[in-house]
């Protein structure tokens, strides 16, 4: 498949290909990045799951020549919670930042979580990983993950789920379903303005008032308003209108129990050892879904809250608590320490 169209800004993603009809493609191509080396039993495999406008560079700086930063620089590197691990990302079915995505042809059909995950089996089939060692995913990416661990519990051995949710709330899909309808009345004017309603919802009420209030800048804008425009612009910028809607379309699909007896019952096939953890600022994905899954999960002993005035976001700012997590889930080999 040729080109892409933000580009490969730090030169290192690698490309999957799967050559037959899948999910009403015709085949589809994932980019993915690596770190570490995979050891000969293939046993220390970690799957890493971005978020919704998140993509494939998880770490960066790490190498000569490739200095772009990464959005989970603090897990990756030297000395780092995964420095002894083969660390895998792909960019999810359906995104915009080099896997198949509705920004190559029109007519993309609609997508599932499970879907996406279908094609990360097939990327772990062709790495030759059986068995994750840790599948970890903060909200979209969470989603994935505990689909992953539902719908191939023998291949998840450990699983940490940050600020996620077993299914798709109805506040989610409607906050949601205004975004989209922003997108579909004006592409480009509207995956802005989406933005900014999913950033008021990725932050917490307390923050916003403590920084910004009700400050004005000299051009007249509310210090906030500013603040939103300014997210919005960088995303149009970095991301394509298409993806976002299938994305988001996707993530509203989600819902581990559909088929297969609720959610309850879902859960209950997970092997795993799970770390399910929930921010307590957070009022996308409020602690009660994470409860939910914790309750649920045969392998979760109980539920971790990151505290931190941040709401969702704190998944990604908050590297401390989050590594701290990582590491219990996958202790660093005192070989590497
Ligand atoms: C797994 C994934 O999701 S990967 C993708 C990660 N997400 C993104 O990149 C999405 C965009 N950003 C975010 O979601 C968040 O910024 C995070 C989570 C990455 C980081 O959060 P924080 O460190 O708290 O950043 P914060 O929300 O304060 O934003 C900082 C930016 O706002 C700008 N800013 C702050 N106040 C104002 C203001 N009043 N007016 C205009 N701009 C402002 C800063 O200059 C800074 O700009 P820059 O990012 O271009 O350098
Ligand atoms: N800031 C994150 C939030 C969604 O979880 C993103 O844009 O992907």
């Amino acid at each position: 498949m040729s080109g892409w169209r933000f580009g490969d800004p730090n030169g290192r993603r690698k490309w999957f290909s799967h050559a037959a009809p899948f999910a009403g493609l015709p085949g589809f191509q994932l980019a993915y990045e690596t770190w570490g080396t995979l050891n000969a039993e293939a046993s220390n495999a970690v799957l890493v799951l971005h978020a919704l406008t998140g993509d494939s560079h998880v770490a960066g700086g790490v190498e000569p020549g490739h200095p772009t930063p990464g959005w989970w620089d603090s897990l990756v590197g030297k000395r780092k919670p995964l420095d002894a691990f083969f660390v895998v990302a792909p960019n999810v079915l359906g995104g915009c930042q080099g896997s198949t995505g509705p920004w190559q042809y029109p007519g993309f059909p609609g997508i599932t979580i499970r879907d996406q995950v279908a094609a990360e089996v097939h990327l772990a089939d062709y790495l030759g990983i059986g068995q994750w060692a840790a599948v970890l995913g903060g909200s979209m990416g969470g989603m994935r993950a505990v689909e992953w661990a539902v719908s191939a519990p023998d291949r998840v051995k450990s699983l940490l789920l940050l600020a996620t949710t077993a299914q798709a709330s109805a506040e989610q899909i409607a906050l949601a379903s205004a975004q989209l309808h922003a997108i579909k009345a004006d592409p480009v004017e509207g995956l802005g303005v989406a933005r900014r309603i999913a950033h008021i919802s990725y932050r917490s009420e307390q923050e916003l008032q403590a920084r910004f209030g009700r400050e004005k800048q000299e051009d007249g804008r509310f210090e906030v308003e500013s603040y939103l425009d300014h997210h919005a612009a960088k995303l149009t910028r970095r991301f394509d209108a298409d993806s976002y809607v299938t994305l988001t379309e996707a993530m509203n699909s989600h819902d581990v129990g559909r088929g297969r007896g609720g959610v309850r019952a879902a859960l209950a096939r997970i092997t795993a050892r799970t770390i399910v953890a929930g921010v307590d600022s957070d009022r996308l994905y409020p602690l009660a879904q994470q409860r939910e899954l914790a309750a649920g999960i045969p392998g979760a002993d109980g539920l971790r809250v990151i505290s931190s005035p941040y709401g969702h976001d704190a998944f990604l700012i908050e590297s401390e608590q989050v590594g701290a997590l990582v590491t219990e889930l996958v202790p660093v080999p005192s070989s590497t320490r």
